[in-house]
């Protein structure tokens, strides 16, 4: 049987290819040292018409005006799934449960300050109106509009992800 050796493998890698001159190859940045790792756990609600909730950042806090995801920081103790549903209450005022929460996708963006690891979860199942608790504007968008939003960057791969999913 034909072995391949670490000649070919290296050969492979190592020359620039038509496919290394995009794309992902292209579109690494940030080298260097890590940053410290932020766990933040966001959740994409998902409403009987298949549309996503998305909140505004408001003034005062970094990246204002941006929209995203709601969740937030995972505080230590605390499972992503936990900080969760503690967080869409503190924002919302939503009750939902672990159960009802379904990994989709996520996020591993080096910010300037900290690397942001984000797991996002689909979630269709929760009691209560959703309102702005903390004086954020919400919004409901179809997801092949997802796009006309402005968002943290590190969401960029997510919409991707959801506009395949939904
Ligand atoms: N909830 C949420 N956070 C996101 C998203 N995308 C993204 O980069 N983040 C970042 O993840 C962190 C979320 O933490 P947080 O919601 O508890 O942040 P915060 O406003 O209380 O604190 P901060 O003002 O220090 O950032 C923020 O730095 C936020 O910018 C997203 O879609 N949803």
């Amino acid at each position: 049987m034909p072995t391949i050796g670490v000649d070919a493998v290296s050969v492979s890698q190592g020359g620039s290819s038509p496919t290394e001159q995009a794309g992902c190859w292209g579109a690494e940045v940030r080298q260097g040292a890590a940053q410290p790792l932020l766990l933040v756990a966001a959740a994409a609600l998902i409403d009987i018409d298949g549309r996503v909730l998305l909140a505004q950042r408001p003034e005062g806090r970094s990246m204002a005006g941006l929209w995203e995801f709601p969740g937030g920081k995972v505080d230590t103790g605390e499972t992503p799934e936990g900080a969760l549903v503690r967080e869409l209450q503190e924002e919302l005022g939503i009750d939902t449960r672990q159960s009802c929460l379904a990994p989709i996708a996520f996020a591993s963006h080096a910010y300037e300050s900290f690397h942001l690891l984000m797991p996002l979860y689909a979630c269709r199942t929760w009691r209560g109106a959703v309102q702005p608790r903390e004086g954020q504007s919400l919004t409901w968008v179809r997801p092949a509009r997802l796009g006309d939003y402005e968002m943290p960057p590190a969401d960029a791969p997510l919409v991707a992800v959801l506009r395949d999913l939904l």
